[in-house]
């Protein structure tokens, strides 16, 4: 939200002297939970929030105060946001460019998603897949990390938090990150993708397949817990990763096992899934990915 926006915004919340969560359900998104006090949402239905005629002298002074030293106060302490759209938290739905179509079709531009757990190896093949093959890499986790470390970034702190606990970020900054990678990408005349680790939840792998474009299919590493573990903390002893120690990795697990295999379950459904057992050496690994291709890229 911009600063302006967000004294007026501010003002007006005080006028309601409330402000409730409610639960709302849309079309393609089984459930959102949004802060009612949305501007957007006040916009559509301002004679029913503001009661002008309620309001006494003194408290339009009080409030016109606190919303200019809002106002001022964002003014100072704003920072360049690169992923925009947050700046006045949509809904999924608004995040769609063309009038409900995704911003690309299949046909110009063909995106393979590439899931296992933490460790699986889905880097590791993704590097073959580009060394042969010509794809653009995508990890999610990659353009997380480099946001968290970008210096004006306003999501840093928020996305080492979500890192370190193995949860999954907002699906508002990593979708944004996505398209944006996307888009620069197919600028250049770049349009065949491998993303990498995503969608990890329900919510990414629809708004994605909505706003952005829908997937051609997915290609899933499955690999014994145990192995992960054991090659995630070879890993940590280099890596100079927040997340490969052992606490880490296990919160990771829960989130896998808890929130991204009914992602997986959700494209298996739709016969889009390609299984590659990974408890093997790299090479045999490719070796089966290269079979499971064959035709299809
Ligand atoms: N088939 C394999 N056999 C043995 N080691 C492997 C194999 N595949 C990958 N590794 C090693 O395991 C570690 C994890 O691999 P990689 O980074 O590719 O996994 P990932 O699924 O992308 O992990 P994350 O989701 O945490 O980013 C790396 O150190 C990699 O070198
Ligand atoms: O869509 C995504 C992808 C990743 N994350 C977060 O990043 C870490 C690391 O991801 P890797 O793929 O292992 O590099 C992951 O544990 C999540 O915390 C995310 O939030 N959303």
């Amino acid at each position: 939200m911009t600063a302006p926006l967000r004294g007026i915004y501010t003002a007006r919340v005080l006028l309601q002297q409330s402000s409730r969560k409610t639960t709302f359900h849309t079309e393609k998104f089984s459930k959102q939970t949004v802060d009612e006090s949305d501007p957007k949402k006040k916009d559509r239905e301002p004679k029913k929030r503001l009661n002008r005629n309620s309001v006494s002298g003194k408290q339009v002074a009080v409030v016109g105060l606190l919303a200019l030293g809002t106002t001022i106060l964002s003014l100072l302490y704003s920072k360049s946001k690169p992923v925009e759209f947050l700046e006045e938290d949509p809904t999924p739905a608004e995040m769609t460019e063309t009038a409900g179509r995704p911003i690309f079709t299949p046909e110009e531009v063909s995106v393979i998603f590439v899931l296992g757990g933490p460790g699986a190896g889905k880097g590791t093949q993704c590097d073959n897949l580009v060394r042969d093959y010509h794809f653009v890499h995508l990890s999610a986790g990659d353009l997380l990390r480099a946001e968290q470390n970008r210096p004006d970034s306003e999501y840093g702190k928020l996305i080492k938090h979500y890192i370190t606990e193995g949860l999954i970020v907002p699906q508002e900054i990593t979708v944004k990150l996505l398209e944006n990678a996307i888009r620069d990408n197919f600028k250049e005349g770049r349009t065949k993708f491998l993303v990498d680790g995503f969608p990890r939840k329900m919510d990414q792998a629809i708004t994605f397949e909505d706003v952005i474009v829908p997937s051609k299919f997915v290609l899933f590493f499955d690999c014994p817990e145990e192995v992960m573990e054991k090659r995630l903390l070879e890993r940590g002893k280099t890596s100079g990763r927040a997340d490969d120690n052992i606490e880490s990795i296990k919160k990771r697990f829960k989130t896998f096992v808890e929130t991204s295999m009914p992602v997986i379950e959700y494209f298996e459904e739709q016969n889009k899934v390609i299984k590659i057992k990974c408890d093997k050496s790299v090479e045999e690994v490719y070796n089966d990915v290269q079979q499971q291709l064959k035709g299809k890229i």
